[in-house]
C-alpha cells in the first residue's frame, strides 16, 4: 500500500507500463490505452484538482449501451422526496443479513440522504448487508464517491486502481466512477456507506491544533496498480442520477495495468486517529473528532463531515462528560461499528442507526444522564466503542423504506422521558 492522503502516485503492475514524462504518448507501452479519469473539473484550483491517468488493456469506452438494471431495489438517490422529511428523532435496529444470496450491490439499502447529485450537493446514506460475493460483475456510482464504513465482516474491494482490504474499524473511499467488485472474505458483511454527491472528502484544516493531529495524512493508504486479464463476460452496473443501469462486456474492466495521479481509492484505519479532547473541563464540540470533511460552498459548513467517537480517555473535571443536550443547525446520522455509545445506555446497537435532524432536541438518554451526573470524575477510559456520524448542513431525509421498516424503533422518544424537574430552592 502507498502511504499518504491525496498524493500524486505513480504505480505500475507491469514494469514499463507507465509512460515517463508524458500522459498520452502516441503508442503507450504494450499497446495499452491511456485514459484520463477526472474527479474535479479540469479547471478546479490546483489545491483541489483531482485526476488520474489510467493505462489499460482496453478502453473503458468499448462497451455496448446500458439498459435498466432491476436489482438493488432499495437503493435510492437525492432528491429524497418519497416521504416528507421528519422532524422526529429516529433510530433503527441493526439491519439483518439477507435470507437469500445477496451481494454488496443488491444488499445496499438507502436509509436517508439530502441534496441531489444533479446539483452536485448532498449525500446518500446507505447500509449494506451481504452474504454473497460479487461474481462476474462490477459496480460504480456516477453520482458520488463512496465512503464505506464496514461494521461486521471484511470487504475486499477489487477496484480498477488496486485492491482495498477493509475490516471493521477501517474506512475505504472509492472515487466516483471507479469500478469495483466486492468479495466477502468472512462470507458475510455489513456496514454503512456515505455517497458524497458534493466536493470530495478531504482532511479538515487543523487551525490552532497545529500541523499534526486527528487523522494524519501518512496513515491513509492507496493501493498499488493491480489488474486482471480476464476474457469472460462481465456485467457493469452503474448508478447514474439514481437510476441503475447494466451493460455486458466480454471482459473484465478491472484491467488497469498502471496509473498515475491523485484520484484513487484509499483506506484508513480509524485506530490511527489521534484523538484530541479536553484536559481541563467541558465536552468539546464533536467537530474535534472530524476524520474527513466534504465542504460545501459555505466555509465551515460541510456538505458532510465524517466524525468518529473512538476509544479514548475522559479526564474532564467538574464536567458532564457524555454529549450534552443540544439542538443543532447541522443534521446528524449516526452509526455504531462496535460496543456502545456514551450518550445511549441502550437501544443503539452495532449495525443500527439514528437520525437527529436540524433543531431536533437530543443528547444523552435519561439513564446515561443519570449515570454521568452522579459519576465520580476520576480519569476513565472509554473502551469497546466506535460510533460515527455523517453530519450535514442539509436536512437528512429518510427514505420510505426507512420510515416503514420494522427496524424503526417506535419508542425512541421514550429514552428522553423521566428527567426530574430542576428545583429552584
Ligand atoms: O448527538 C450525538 O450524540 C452526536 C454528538 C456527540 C457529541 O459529543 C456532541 C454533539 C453531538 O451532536
Ligand atoms: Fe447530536
Amino acid at each position: 500500500m502507498i502511504p499518504g492522503f491525496g498524493n500524486h502516485v505513480s504505480t505500475e503492475a507491469v514494469a514499463g507500463a507507465l509512460p515517463v514524462g508524458r500522459n498520452s504518448p502516441q503508442r503507450p507501452a504494450f499497446g495499452l490505452y491511456a485514459e484520463q479519469l477526472s474527479g474535479t473539473a479540469f479547471t478546479a484550483p490546483r489545491s483541489e484538482n483531482r485526476r488520474s491517468w489510467l493505462y489499460r488493456l482496453r478502453p473503458s469506452a468499448m462497451h455496448p449501451a446500458f439498459t435498466p438494471y432491476p436489482g438493488a431495489r432499495l437503493l435510492r438517490t437525492g432528491p429524497f422526496d418519497e416521504v416528507p422529511p421528519s422532524p422526529n428523532r429516529l433510530r433503527w435496529d441493526p439491519l439483518p443479513l439477507p435470507e437469500v444470496p445477496t451481494d454488496f450491490v443488491d444488499g445496499l439499502v438507502s436509509y436517508a440522504g439530502n441534496g441531489d447529485p444533479a446539483a452536485g450537493t448532498g449525500i446518500g446514506i446507505h447500509l449494506y448487508a451481504a452474504n454473497a460475493p460479487m461474481t462476474g460483475r462490477v459496480f460504480y456510482s456516477a453520482d458520488g464517491e463512496l465512503l464505506i464504513v464496514p461494521q461486521a465482516g471484511r470487504l475486499t474491494l477489487m477496484t480498477e486502481m488496486g485492491v482495498l482490504d477493509l475490516a471493521p474499524g477501517m474506512i475505504g473511499v472509492v472515487p466516483r466512477g471507479v469500478r469495483f467488485r466486492a468479495a466477502l472474505p468472512d462470507g458475510t458483511a455489513r456496514g454503512y456507506v456515505c455517497e458524497n454527491y458534493g466536493a470530495l472528502f478531504r482532511l479538515p484544516d487543523l487551525g490552532p491544533i497545529g500541523a499534526n493531529g486527528l487523522a494524519n495524512p501518512r496513515d491513509f493508504e492507496t493501493p498499488p496498480a493491480w489488474f486482471e486479464d480476464v476474457d469472460q463476460p462481465t456485467e457493469v452496473i452503474q448508478k447514474f442520477m439514481g437510476g441503475l443501469w447494466s451493460a455486458r462486456l466480454d471482459h473484465s474492466p478491472l484491467d488497469v495495468v498502471a496509473w498515475h495521479g491523485n484520484l484513487a481509492p484509499y483506506r484508513y484505519d480509524l485506530a490511527r486517529f489521534n484523538t484530541i479532547n479536553t484536559v481541563s473541563f467541558d465536552h468539546p464540540d464533536p467537530s474535534i473528532f472530524t476524520v474527513l470533511t466534504a465542504p460545501s460552498d459555505t466555509a465551515g459548513t460541510a456538505n458532510c463531515d465524517f466524525v468518529i467517537f473512538p476509544p479514548r480517555w475522559m479526564v474532564a473535571e467538574d464536567t458532564f462528560r457524555p454529549p450534552w443536550f443540544h439542538r443543532n443547525v447541522m443534521s446528524e446520522f449516526m452509526g455504531l461499528v462496535t460496543g456502545s455509545y456514551d450518550a445511549k445506555e441502550g437501544g443503539f446497537a452495532p449495525g443500527g442507526a439514528s437520525l437527529h435532524n436540524c433543531m431536533s432536541a437530543h443528547g444523552p438518554d435519561a439513564a446515561s444522564w443519570d449515570k454521568a451526573t452522579h459519576a465520580e470524575l476520576a480519569p476513565a477510559r472509554i473502551d469497546n466503542t466506535l460510533a460515527f456520524m455523517f453530519e450535514s448542513r442539509g436536512v437528512i431525509r429518510p427514505t420510505r423504506w426507512a420510515m416503514d421498516s420494522a427496524l424503526l424503533q417506535t419508542d425512541y422518544d421514550g429514552c428522553w422521558t423521566g428527567f426530574p424537574k430542576a428545583r429552584l430552592g
